[in-house]
């Protein structure tokens, strides 16, 4: 494809991706008209595709100068870097099959330009300022973060007095995590399985590596396409919630022997490891949607591999000799690196919440540590959302107002 021919794509998919992101859409306007964002700078470290395009566009609607780099090797879209880095006011440093040296180059080029706002998914601006550019901490009013696994890594800096600035954990609002986490983890996973593999998911037995968020719209949707699901946990309440959902549960050790499909949601290293490859069943296909490239020991693959060849395109076979096991999208997120990601209806919330996040550091002074998005800014992206879909609520009576609030009634 020419460059022209990329432009043109990578807008189509924006466009189509702004379509469907009605709450994101009425922040936006609000942002055209009161432009709160004006003068700011903000740095971005997500994974640059057509809906994280839509929140970009919206903070430049808003007034501020944006970077954006990657927060993840192989799941950028290079269609939509190059259509963003076309435009006023936007600079984009992402490519989709970057090495791990161009991947943190372009997070430094990001902070060179100056933030005094970021964005992050998995923490790397902020770990990169605090360890290597801590000057920079004097001139920045906070940072809003995405996801579970960027919320563990400040709260242990928090724990450690290692944060020196405030962050918004993004992640943790309820219209973020019940949705973007169980639903669209759920859907854009097994997207990124079937389209990658275009295999039968019915009658298989699927084990899904942890039941926090991700893991319970994995199972969901596994089960809605017919598997047999088996779950493993290391949390006896989670694991008793899988049990009483209907799945088996069992170590993974176990698993390994009966499973046909893996998906690991656990945000934990080596879920698959050497110990399970010993006794995995011949045909296995292991993909990771939780945490970066180290939910499956790859190391203990290849050591125990005799050979390791393309089976088709983002499905590496690893010949153990006796078994051949089939790993895809390298063991990264397997529903950006080998998919679309997240539904575009469900990015909205989460993005919404992003938007809205950056307008209140605008606003406020916020002291030095891991804060919760304000509870009327969650309900604000609830509310919007449903407006947008055309559902309306029914509403407290005086009465009913009074008979909940009274410790004296209900006898
Ligand atoms: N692919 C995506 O688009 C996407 C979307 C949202 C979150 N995430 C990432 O997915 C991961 C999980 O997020 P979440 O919100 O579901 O987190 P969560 O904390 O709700 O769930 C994680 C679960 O894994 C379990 N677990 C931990 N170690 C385990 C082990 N060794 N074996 C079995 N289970 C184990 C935990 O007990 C917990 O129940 C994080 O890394 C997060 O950043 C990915
Ligand atoms: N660098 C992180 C990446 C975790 S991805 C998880 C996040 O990706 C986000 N996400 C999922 N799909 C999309 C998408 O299509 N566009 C942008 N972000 C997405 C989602 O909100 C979720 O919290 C790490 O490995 O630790």
């Amino acid at each position: 494809m020419s460059n022209k021919e990329m432009v043109e794509s990578g807008n189509q998919k924006i466009e189509w991706a702004r379509s469907h992101m009605p709450v994101i859409a009425a922040v936006r306007e609000q942002f055209e008209k009161e432009k709160p964002l004006d003068g700011h700078r903000i740095a971005m470290a997500l994974h640059v595709e057509a809906k994280t395009a839509v929140l970009v566009e919206t903070l430049a609607a808003g007034g501020a100068e944006v970077a954006i780099a990657g927060c993840n090797p192989l799941s950028t879209q290079d269609d939509v870097a190059l259509a963003l880095d076309t435009r006023n006011c936007i600079d984009c440093h992402a490519s989709y099959d970057c090495s791990t040296e161009d991947y943190y180059e372009a997070i430094d080029k990001v902070l060179d330009f100056g933030p005094d706002i970021t964005i992050d998914d998995g923490a790397d601006l902020i770990f990169k300022m605090h360890t290597e550019r801590p000057e920079m901490l004097a001139t920045i009013l906070g940072g809003c973060e995405e996801t579970t696994t960027g919320i563990h890594r400040l709260k242990s800096m928090e724990r450690e007095g290692a944060l020196n600035m405030p962050v918004i954990a993004v992640n943790d609002a309820m219209t973020k995590f019940l949705f973007d986490n169980r639903y669209g983890t759920g859907q854009s996973s097994w997207d990124g399985i079937m389209r990658t593999t275009n295999l039968l998911i019915a009658g298989k037995n699927v084990v899904i590596g942890g039941y926090g968020w991700c893991g319970k719209g994995a199972a969901l949707r596994a089960k809605g396409l017919g598997a047999n699901v088996i779950v493993t946990e290391i949390d006896p309440i989670r694991a008793l919630e899988a049990r009483m959902d209907g799945n088996e549960v069992m170590p993974m050790k176990e698993a390994a022997k009966i499973g046909d499909i893996f998906l690991t949601t656990t945000g934990n290293r080596d879920i698959l490891s050497g110990e399970h490859f010993e006794v995995i069943k011949d045909g296995a296909i292991l993909a990771n949607s939780g945490h970066f490239n180290v939910e499956i020991n790859l190391e203990d693959l290849k050591k125990m591999a005799g050979s390791v060849r393309t089976a088709r395109k983002n499905i590496k076979e690893y010949d153990l000799g006796d078994r051949k096991v089939y790993v895809l999208a390298e063991g990264r997120l397997v529903n950006l690196a080998a998919g679309d990601g997240h539904p575009a209806e469900v990015m909205d919330m989460s993005f919404a919440n992003q938007a809205l996040c950056v307008r209140y550091i605008a606003e406020n002074t916020l002291v030095n540590g891991v804060h919760s998005v304000p509870r009327e800014l969650d309900i604000s992206v609830a509310e919007m959302k449903l407006k947008s879909m055309g559902i309306s609520l029914d509403k407290l009576s005086p009465e009913q107002t009074l008979y909940m609030d009274s410790w004296s009634c209900g006898t």
